[in-house]
């Protein structure tokens, strides 16, 4: 040890004296000429890397694009620039990261779905991974060797028996009875239409996470998580104030939170982020026992339940079963709410198309019972409806999280490098005039075979709203189904028009005013809701009221509250939540 220390204080001493003999200017040359040297050859990997890549705007050196990103909405300035070099995907350098934007459904479908065993896996992320809740979440996950595989594929297939094609046809009941109950508090309260919606698709995923209903709006968990997720989704946003410099330079990742390139972080993803879901889910459990017999046989068992039984095979750690139950939340309440928003403003926008849904549905269900998913074969008009509320303005613009190469590859010619970042533009690829004529219009007739409206395009959805590949969305079934149902039954039951001014005249909605997050929304405007006819209003009123009756049993409430639990849970005990070296959390006390 002292051993060390002299020898350390003998080179320091020998290097005072070297600068010495050289010269200060000398040294300070010698260091101005290596860095300039770094920074020739780093530009010109940039530029050798930039003609193999898919062609993009000249980047300049460390800064990339950056400087030319604009500040809102990207994903319209990468279609343009798509366009300009008249290419299906191009190259955008974001400091010193290249990302690759496909901005074209035939490219997207080739590179992420039929080369999806060397696209399946996600970047190294650090603002949205390692700095919010990190990279052993199902979402950005890393899949580049046969372990995180295998590792990946059990967390995709505990979500499965969640929410997978068959296990969300256990939730019908409750679905279709939540949103019955959307429909009443349409009646009841229009105004607040937004809030209806999120408390609907936050009461769904918590029915089926913890077995317990949100009943109602104002509970924080709404406003919480969505709210987490909206700064979530706008962290995740290339443009010239995202945190991207991190990307390229990780190191600065390390540095505290109040350093000017981590504004807006706060103080997400630290010391155990999802702990707050896995204290939910023990909740849930407790909450379970103390049912009746009678009252355990009418609800669905919760995925909190099934999850704990699983692990038993798989012996996760506690953060990882913490971010399973999480991602329901994190990932289902404000992209399905989100969608529902956008339907209410197509309503608005589109009149012609609700009422041609509006007459399908007077013309095969009648005024005495609202739709159920057994009539769809029956509603064709509403199944493509619902399909092009999907495609006309769908919530996660940019594909959500991006794909990343396991190996170098190459599209039409172009280098696609291992490891990059690529992501898939889905507003040009749902806004490309080839595919979809009149891109901006509302119009469902793209959906119906033998239309003029319908064009070809890859796959059997007709549109990419949900990802691709081995990555395509978890949830999709649970969304699928729960968007059907419940703009089946709101057009069913009201006439949605734009709100009046003091004259009466209609107040024009604006179908550009959208959120800038990954997951957008419309800006806030006034619609009018208004039942279409009294006997509809019996209908749906009597509905309703039976709905929330059956839903009775899953009534509940949490204890715990996100914004004030890391403190409550330091106050009252003395300890805070730590991931320990195996990323356990457990309690710590504070000193
Ligand atoms: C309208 C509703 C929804 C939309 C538009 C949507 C969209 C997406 C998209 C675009 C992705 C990324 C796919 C890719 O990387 O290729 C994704 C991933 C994911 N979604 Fe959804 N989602 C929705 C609802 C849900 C719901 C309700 C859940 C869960 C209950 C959910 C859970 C997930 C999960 C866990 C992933 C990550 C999958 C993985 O990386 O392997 N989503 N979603």
């Amino acid at each position: 040890m002292l051993f060390d220390k002299m020898l350390g204080g003998l080179t320091l001493l020998k290097l005072q004296q070297s600068i010495t003999e050289f010269g200060t200017l000398n040294v300070l040359l010698a260091i101005l000429a290596v860095a300039a040297t770094a920074l020739v050859l780093d530009y010109g990997h940039m530029l050798y890397m930039r003609s193999k890549m898919p062609p993009g705007p000249f980047p300049l050196p460390i800064i990339g694009n950056t400087w030319s990103l604009p500040d809102h909405k990207p994903w319209i300035w990468f279609e343009e620039v798509a366009k300009q070099y008249n290419a299906p995907l191009i190259t955008i350098w974001i400091g010193r990261n290249p990302t690759v934007w496909i901005c074209d459904a035939w490219c997207a479908h080739e590179v992420f779905e039929k080369r999806a065993q060397i696209y399946s896996s996600r970047p190294r992320m650090v603002v949205f991974g390692e700095l919010g809740s990190g990279q052993s979440n199902l979402v950005t996950m890393r899949t580049r060797n046969a372990e995180e595989r295998d590792h990946w594929r059990v967390h995709r297939k505990l979500m499965h028996l969640g929410v997978g094609v068959q296990a969300v046809r256990k939730y019908r009941e409750v679905q279709d009875n939540e949103s019955k109950v959307v429909a009443l508090d349409f009646l009841r309260d229009p105004a607040a239409y937004v809030k209806h919606l999120e408390r609907y698709a936050t009461s769904v995923v918590s029915i089926l996470a913890f077995g317990r209903r949100v009943s109602s709006y104002n509970d924080p968990i709404i406003t919480e998580v969505i709210a987490l997720m909206q700064l979530a989704a706008e962290l995740n946003v290339p443009g010239k104030t995202f945190p991207m410099l991190m990307e390229t330079f990780p190191i600065l990742a390390k540095f505290p939170r109040w350093m000017p390139w981590m504004k807006g972080l706060g103080n997400r993803g630290q010391k155990g982020g999802h702990y707050f879901f896995y204290t939910l889910a023990q909740e849930a459990l407790e909450q379970q026992a103390e049912k009746t017999a009678d009252e355990r046989i009418s609800i669905p068992t919760p995925y909190a339940k099934t999850l704990f039984i699983e692990n038993g095979k798989y012996n996760l750690p506690t953060e990882e079963l913490s971010s399973l139950t999480g991602n329901l939340f994190g990932a289902g309440s404000d992209t399905s709410s989100s969608t529902l928003v956008t339907f209410v403003l197509a309503c608005c926008a589109f009149p012609e198309a609700m009422k041609k849904a509006q007459a399908e549905l007077d013309r095969v269900i009648g005024s005495s019972r609202s739709p159920h998913w057994d009539d769809s074969p029956n509603l064709p008009y509403i199944n493509a409806f619902v399909k092009e509320v999907f495609r006309w303005r769908s919530v996660a613009i940019i594909g959500g999280q991006p794909h990343s190469p396991t190996q170098d590859d190459h599209y039409k010619g172009w280098l696609i490098p291992a490891n990059s970042w690529v992501q898939g533009n889905v507003w040009a690829i749902h806004h490309n005039d080839r595919d979809f004529p009149e891109p901006d219009r509302f119009e469902p007739e793209r959906f119906i075979d033998g239309s003029d409206w319908k064009r070809p395009f890859p796959g059997d959805r007709g549109y990419m709203t949900f990802g691709w590949g081995r990555r395509v969305c978890s949830g999709q079934a649970l969304a699928e189904q729960g968007i059907w149902i419940t703009v089946a039954r709101l057009l069913w039951a009201y006439s949605i028009t734009p709100a009046k001014d003091a004259n009466g005249k209609e107040i024009p909605v604006d179908i550009f005013a959208f959120t800038n997050g990954l997951n957008m929304r419309p800006q806030p405007f006034r619609c009018d809701i208004k039942p279409r006819s009294q006997e509809l209003k019996e209908t749906l009123e009597r509905e309703g009221n039976q709905a929330l009756l059956d839903l009775k049993p899953l009534d509940g409430e949490s204890k715990y509250r996100m914004s004030t639990f890391y403190q409550e849970q330091r106050r009252k005990n003395l300890t805070e939540p730590v991931l320990d070296e195996n990323g356990e959390v457990k309690m710590v006390k504070i000193n």
